[in-house]
């Protein structure tokens, strides 16, 4: 990335995750100094902006999928302001919030590209529908609705925000998959890292290859790193921990090298729950990670 203005956008909401407690990730990534390691890094930095749930929205009880309007709602005005955020020619940071909120990020960003890559680092692939989530829990289908492969369209969040093309869309750090989202990852035309590839052919690899796919005749490249990609050792603030996952340095290393690359655009880091966190680890995790992603750098 070019040494710009960056827009942090906080998203305290956490309905779409099972459990409670991400709603307060936003709050813990700031408070442990990431305004700070940004400037330092030479950016002008801008934190003003929150994006909260409105008062008085409410989904049914009783539907299979939980939360699905406080979803649409948090994710519209997401929407409007990481478009807004790109138009104005600064980089949105979304900080999250559980992973449902990357509907709105990728819904004001499809907007705004003509045609966009993404990278979804996660030790999930987040590919569950409507019909096949096994947990109803809305977090599970955000790169599915990205892909327009959900219900939900990403144009009813943002108006006129057309699908992104698999063929530019790629996962890294998978290994918890569900039955239906091994079949969707196979017939729809994404690129899938899971750990077995990281394990073979090593890190540097992987994220190489995945910045050729995702930016492949793309006029932009959006990072969506869920926090639970990086192993429950180091990461165990986060509401679906999955033992196996990407180690600490390879972690810094998939970010030092897609800075590295210059062409990513916008950025989630999501998942981060304070409530389950062990002496802040995770939060000051996401710091470090976000300041490799911008350049931070050993030497
Ligand atoms: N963003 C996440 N942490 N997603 C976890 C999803 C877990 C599971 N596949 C589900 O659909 O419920
Ligand atoms: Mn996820
Ligand atoms: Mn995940």
């Amino acid at each position: 990335m070019d040494k710009q203005s960056i827009s942090i956008i906080r998203v305290p909401f956490g309905l779409g995750a099972g459990r409670p407690g991400s709603e307060n990730g936003p709050d813990s990534v700031m408070k442990f100094g990431l305004v700070k390691k940004l400037q330092s890094l030479g950016y002008d930095v801008e934190a003003d902006q929150c994006i909260r749930l409105p008062d008085g929205i409410q989904s049914p009880t009783g539907s299979k999928m939980k939360h699905v309007q406080e979803v649409l709602a948090v994710s519209g005005l997401l929407g409007e302001a990481v478009g807004k955020t790109v138009a104005a020619g600064h980089i949105p940071l979304v900080l999250g919030g559980d992973h449902s909120i990357a509907m709105g990020s990728l819904a004001g960003l499809m907007r705004h590209y003509s045609n966009m890559g993404v990278i979804w680092v996660d030790a999930h692939s987040d590919l569950n529908t409507e019909t096949t989530s096994p947990s109803g829990n809305m977090h599970g289908i955000s790169l599915a609705v990205g892909l327009g492969l959900s219900h939900i369209k990403l144009r009813e969040i943002a108006e006129g925000a057309v699908p992104l093309k698999p063929e530019n869309c790629v996962i890294i750090g998978a290994r918890d998959l569900d039955r239906d989202e091994k079949a969707m990852i196979r017939s729809c035309g994404l690129t899938c890292f899971t750990m077995h590839e990281i394990d073979r052919l090593g890190i540097e690899k992987v994220v190489q290859e995945a910045l050729r796919i995702a930016g492949n005749g793309t006029d932009g490249v959006h990072l969506s790193f869920d926090i639970d990609s990086v192993d429950p050792i180091e990461a165990p603030g986060t509401g679906t921990p999955v033992r196996g996952g990407l180690s600490y340095r390879e972690a810094h290393l998939t970010l030092e090298l897609m800075s590295e690359w210059g062409r990513i655009t916008s950025a989630d880091f999501v998942e981060v729950n304070p409530l389950l966190d062990r002496n802040n680890q995770t939060s000051k995790l996401a710091v470090e990670l976000i300041g490799s992603l911008f350049g931070s750098r050993i030497l």
